[in-house]
């Protein structure tokens, strides 16, 4: 028998893609030949031929840092099986939850996801499941109880039958009966048992919605008479102590309002985050932390397993900080309308960074190492392994709290902490949940989830990498976590808007990924990595200027792309063709539609030019001190009546002003190809008028807007405001005077 400590716990392998690279050269080759052309006749031209300069200059130079992305792909393979094998003891893991407003997120899409959770293959006694609830909602407190109950028959339930989806809502919507050996009468009696008991809960959560108070304020649920959602007291519940310690019984459950006050700031889900790593510290302590979103449940029980593959190997304590999972998504609407369930994205582009320093931080279905979360460097390790703990000056970082601190200092030794009565610890958590704790500490800034972006989770991973450590992304089948893609246009712009915001705040700040290369320890090519994602902040600058561009040379009568019989024509030609097929070629190897392909290609520029734009103007306002930025919470949907109705894909509208930069582009097209047909343009200057490129320019900046088109018409929600189309057709004609004077003047 082969010597059990030989057998791997993964392998990391290097995936082919010569030819892809190829190709990508190729594209990056024309599009400087292009340049090469602009600046040879920039001389000849006004400012119309500059403005398109710098936009292709910008779209070259992201071209780049998306060949740095994918020029590596790896891909890891865990093996769970050879670490059961291995190791006689698995270390806990303590699994953050995060919910915010019990009507965005539904608390049975929370109580499905910790359900899933508590059913993980993994000895319950090991785990410990903390909720945060920044919406410090009654209704989701009792869903929790009542979920509670209700785990004492599913968690058994599920291991004993290996169930494979353990998110009853989930497993209950698939004929999980017939697909299951039928012939098992006991399963049969047992499986409509839970059946009906998830049922019963179902409705006593829905009852407790249609109530204006959910429950009676007496008992356990005292401290929520009166509370305020954004000002009131920590309420901090043990729901469920696995007080036995037994490995098939149901982990620990906590859940944990934070305390609120108007005027403290709450730094949105890094504040969440981190009130969660403090309390998870004193209760239970483990060296491994879990974060998911509320509504990412675990679809592939073994997930822990798969990540403790990554993290226990011997050399990655060394080098290794998280083990990252993609982000996959349940009833995805057919074919991708709103280009957000980023299969692409995944597939290549986080394959790709993560063969250099890692793979991202991604906010949700990440394994992280609580020291590292502590703020431990990889030098810290060394030292500590000589002897010295190089940390003990810096612990009062963790502020005042004694319990914490003695428990922080076990963490960074590397000492796990058997568990004790939760309820000990019950009162010390009231202190570090409260609002004023983190003054004067590092939280947000040292330790914890970093403050101060939208998107803390890239923030955080910025400074993770900048400390010089490494990161791993682990796909394994089926995948780990699903959770929901915003469905419908004002939530997909609004969760792009948010992301914009955050990504230019990282650009902006002290944790700027070129001041981590230049100053800290990231990786130069990672370092690229990040900024070709904060730059996405940028991008609706140079996308506007260039879907404005066709719409004003056919206006004016001008041009700025090369003649029909020009060489640098068939450049243009060559690079449209070839970039379009190598997207394409990358759908259909995904199992993706061409309609899919399209359709992400088109939100991209949707997206770009109008979530993104506000997104940017959110950051400038915020950096000027005018505005404050919100971290506006994403709908969650949990049926899939959506991807049942006709309109399902059809986009969706609202009154948001995040519409008006897209409808005002379609206006000015529309406008463009009518004067163009009835040739209503001005005389050109010696001859050199727009031409067929322009036009053809202006027909697929219509084709990508086909939806918008559709809005103008549509009626509800599939209807683009009046008011909307007014601001629109506003600045179009504004646009269309400035055309027309420049080209009298
Ligand atoms: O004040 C807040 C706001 C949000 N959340 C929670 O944060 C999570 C993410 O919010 P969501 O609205 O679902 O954001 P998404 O756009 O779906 O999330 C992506 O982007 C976020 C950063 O913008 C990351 O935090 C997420 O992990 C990542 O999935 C949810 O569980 C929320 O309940 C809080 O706990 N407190
Ligand atoms: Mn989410």
């Amino acid at each position: 028998m082969a010597n059990l400590n030989s057998l791997p716990l993964y392998e990391r392998i290097q995936r082919k893609n010569g030819v892809k690279r190829v190709v990508e050269v190729i594209i990056l080759f024309l599009l400087l030949s292009l340049l090469i052309y602009r600046l040879l006749f920039l001389k000849d031209h006004g400012l119309t031929w500059l403005l398109a300069l710098l936009c292709e200059s910008w779209f070259a130079f992201n071209w780049v840092l998306i060949i740095n992305n994918k020029w590596n792909p790896v891909e890891y393979k865990t093996y769970p099986d050879h670490l059961l094998q291995r190791v006689t003891e698995l270390p806990s893991v303590d699994i953050f939850v995060t919910t915010a407003d019990p009507v965005l997120e539904p608390p049975i899409i929370t109580i499905n996801t910790v359900l899933s959770l508590l059913a993980a293959d993994y000895p319950a006694y090991k785990l410990a499941c903390y909720v945060s609830d920044d919406g410090c909602s009654p209704l989701t407190f009792y869903s929790l109880v009542e979920a509670t109950k209700f785990a004492k028959l599913w968690v058994p339930f599920c291991k004993k039958y290996n169930i494979q989806v353990r998110a009853p809502f989930r497993y209950f919507s698939t004929d999980s009966l017939t697909s299951s050996d039928n012939s098992n009468w006991e399963f049969h009696q047992e499986w409509k048992r839970m059946k009906d008991e998830y049922e019963l809960l179902c409705h006593k959560i829905e009852d407790a919605s249609q109530k204006s108070r959910p429950c009676d304020f007496t008992g356990e649920f005292v401290e929520f008479s009166n509370v305020e959602r954004k000002n009131h007291p920590a309420i901090i519940k043990v729901v469920w102590e696995n007080k036995e310690g037994l490995p098939n019984g149901v982990p620990h459950l906590v859940y944990i309002s934070r305390e609120k006050q108007h005027k403290h700031p709450h730094n949105s889900k890094a504040g969440a985050m981190n009130v969660l790593t403090r309390v998870s510290g004193l209760m239970t302590n483990a060296p491994y932390m879990l974060n998911v979103d509320c509504d990412m449940f675990v679809n592939n029980p073994k997930v822990v397993l798969h990540a403790m593959c990554l993290l226990l190997d011997s050399n990655s304590e060394k080098e290794i900080a998280f083990a990252q999972f993609p982000q996959v998504f349940y009833d995805g609407l057919k074919d991708d309308p709103y280009g957000n369930q980023f299969v692409i994205m995944f597939e290549y582009m986080m394959r790709g960074i993560s063969g250099i320093q890692g793979c991202l931080y991604l906010g949700t279905g990440c394994f992280h190492r609580r020291k590292i979360i502590y703020g431990l460097s990889p030098s810290h390790i060394v030292e500590s392994i000589n002897g010295k703990l190089a940390y003990e000056k810096t612990l009062q970082e963790f502020g005042s709290s004694k319990e914490l601190i003695k428990s922080a200092v076990l963490a960074l030794k590397g000492n796990t902490n058997p568990s004790n009565c939760l309820w000990n610890s019950i009162q010390a958590s009231y202190q570090i949940a409260s609002c004023k704790y983190e003054y004067g500490t590092g939280w947000g800034t040292k330790l914890g989830w970093r403050y101060g972006s939208t998107t803390e989770d890239s923030d955080t991973g910025v400074m993770i990498h900048t400390r010089g450590w490494r990161s791993v992304y682990c796909t394994p089948d089926p995948p780990a976590f699903l959770g929901c893609a915003p469905s419908g246009g004002p939530t997909a712009m609004s969760q792009q808007k948010r992301w914009a915001t955050g990504f230019l705040q990282i650009l902006f700040s002290k944790n700027c990924p070129i001041f981590g290369t230049l100053f800290g320890k990231l990786q130069q090519r990672q370092s690229l990595v990040y900024l070709w994602l904060v730059f996405l902040g940028l991008r609706p600058v140079p996308e506007l200027c260039y879907a404005a561009l066709p719409a004003y040379c056919i206006i004016s009568d001008s041009f700025f792309l090369p003649k029909v019989h020009e060489l640098a024509f068939s450049i243009l030609v060559a690079l449209f063709v070839i970039y379009n097929l190598y997207t394409l070629s990358e759908y259909l190897k995904t199992g993706q539609s061409v309609r899919a392909w399209w359709n992400n290609q088109r939100m991209a520029r949707i997206t770009a030019m109008n979530a993104w734009f506000f997104g940017f103007l959110s950051c400038m306002l915020k950096l000027l001190g005018v505005l404050e930025t919100v971290f506006e919470v994403t709908k969650k949907d949990q049926s899939s009546d959506a991807s049942n109705d006709d309109d399902a894909g059809r986009f969706t509208f609202d009154d948001s002003p995040i519409f008006v930069p897209g409808t005002t582009i379609l206006l000015l097209h529309l406008t463009a190809l009518v004067v163009s047909l009835l040739k209503l343009q001005p005389p050109a200057h010696g001859g050199h008028g727009s031409g067929l490129a322009e036009v053809l320019c202006s027909v697929l900046w219509l084709l990508c807007y086909w939806p918008f088109l559709k809005g103008l018409f549509g009626k509800g929600k599939h209807g683009i405001p009046i008011s909307t189309i007014c601001k629109s057709a506003a600045l179009a004609l504004l646009f269309w005077h400035l055309c027309r004077k420049t080209t009298m003047g």
